[in-house]
């Protein structure tokens, strides 16, 4: 990708935005979907894959450790698992692209599998950290090393390691990040005994969902405002057919861009809205937002609704911190929503930003200035304050630095700006939402003209 010349967008809205919409599988849930049913022993289903390079970067890592993977003509996917502790050796190193939760989950598994294998990434991905991971499964067993001559040893590429049989262990979460608490709980899975994570702020839960739909033995006790997560290892998990819901990180797109284009009126079906993932949702309709939840109804047993959206006028806000986990992706999106409301909005308990596909706090906060917001950045946020629905200058070009987010924000951003935004390369978008651009067509926005290369 970061070879390949920077395709540039631009996104225009000369009239409201209306239509129904749905937006594609949740990103995490694919993951994880096509993870545990390549550790069943027969054949499982999956229906609303995300098809995006993260997801597909997944499925090649599994195939490569020995899972049979394939995709009918209607989009169903078909997964031969190899059973819990029969991972392969891959052949090659493991290309993860551009995904963190790819690189950090499938450590976990390999962790505890008798295979070596060599993780390498994007420019992006080879910049963040992996010590959050390298520190559990290490207590674990697994060995990790750096390439030679390597300036950072906790970052990829590296080779990893795993150790049969693992050894189980109690972990506190040091950050809330449910891609290490998912690790440690894959590692589990083949580890003799019990394995217990312990998230003093609870994070997204759809490995513990999962993994239970599958039929492992997991418990989770609240106490103390903790969540004590419990996997007993050496588990057979059994096929499945899994639906897999609209992503709420990705629909937080179409959402914020109705609001903000005057007199729009769209819906934006089969939204997941698992209570760790509906944050912005929540923080929107405090800000004044119009979003209704239609058909509210279970897929996949994850709580689901059509968002009905109108353009609103929006206040700032200042969310309570505790709010951070269960929106975490979304802070780009609702910057943006910020910089058009009516007042200040103090957004802080962000670090965890620094460090996601760019530094989303200083990427934002440059590219929000660059198109006239008036944006001050501290060290774990930005503070705002809104035009109250004035449009901004727009003009500016934004650089995306190999992040989707990022990209399709100011792509939004652009619908509310006098002169649009040039998002200089629409590439990392294939990351998480394959069909963004098409999408954002079929609610009225354009093309702007000479954009379309
Ligand atoms: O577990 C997951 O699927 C994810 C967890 C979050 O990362 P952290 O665990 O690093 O916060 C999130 O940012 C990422 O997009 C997906
Ligand atoms: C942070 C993200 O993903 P990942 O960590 O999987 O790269 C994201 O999708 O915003």
């Amino acid at each position: 990708m970061s070879h390949a010349p920077a395709q540039p967008l631009r996104l225009s809205a000369h009239r409201p935005l209306t239509g129904r919409v749905t937006v594609p599988g949740d990103k995490s849930i694919s993951h994880r979907a096509l993870m545990l049913s390549a550790l069943a022993v027969g054949e499982s289903r999956v229906e609303g894959l995300l098809e995006g390079e993260d997801v597909l970067a997944t499925a090649a890592a599994m195939r490569a450790m020995g899972a049979t993977i394939a995709r009918s003509e209607d989009g169903r996917w078909t997964i031969h698992g190899v059973g819990v502790g029969g991972l392969l050796q891959p052949q090659a190193a493991l290309d993860m692209g551009n995904s963190g939760t790819s690189t950090r989950l499938l450590m976990g598994l390999v962790a505890s599998h008798a295979v070596i294998a060599t993780f390498t990434g994007d420019a992006s991905l080879s910049k963040r950290p992996m010590g959050r991971v390298i520190e559990p499964l290490s207590k674990m067993g697994a060995a990790f090393t750096a390439s030679p001559g390597a300036k950072n040893s906790q970052t990829l590429p590296l080779m990893v390691r795993g150790l049969v049989p693992a050894v189980p262990i109690e972990y506190r979460l040091p950050v809330a990040s449910a891609q290490v608490k998912s690790a440690v709980l894959l590692a589990g899975l083949n580890t003799p005994g019990i394995t217990r994570v312990i998230e003093p702020v609870p994070t997204r839960d759809h490995s513990e969902r999962m993994l239970r739909g599958f039929g492992a033995e997991l418990t989770v006790e609240e106490a103390g405002g903790e969540r004590i997560i419990s996997i007993t290892g050496e588990a057979e998990l059994k096929p499945q057919h899994i639906v897999v819901p609209g992503d709420p990180s990705s629909a937080g797109f179409p959402v914020v861009a109705a609001l903000i284009v005057p007199g729009s009126d769209i819906v934006v079906e089969n939204v997941g809205l698992n209570p760790t993932r509906a944050g912005l949702y929540q923080v929107l309709r405090a800000m004044g937002a119009d979003i209704t939840f239609e058909k509210e109804r279970l897929v996949g047993g994850e709580p689901v609704a059509d968002l009905r959206v109108k353009a609103s006028t929006l206040s700032g806000i200042e969310p309570d911190p505790s709010v951070v986990p269960s929106m975490v992706d979304e802070f780009p999106i609702l910057f943006v929503a910020c910089a058009l409301a009516q007042g200040r909005s103090v957004l802080r308990g962000l670090e965890e930003l620094r460090v996601k596909e760019s530094d989303r706090i200083a990427v934002m906060a440059e590219g929000l200035r660059a198109i006239g917001a008036a944006v001050e950045e501290v060290e774990d946020g930005l503070i705002i304050d809104g035009t109250g629905g004035e449009r901004l200058a727009g003009g500016a070009t934004v650089a995306t630095h190999l992040d989707h987010r990022i990209a399709m924000s100011f792509a939004v951003a652009s619908l509310a700006c006098r002169a649009p935004v040039t998002v200089d390369d629409r590439a990392p978008i294939a990351t998480s939402f394959p069909i963004f651009i098409p999408m954002m067509e079929g609610l009225g926005a354009e093309h702007s003209e000479g954009a379309t290369a």
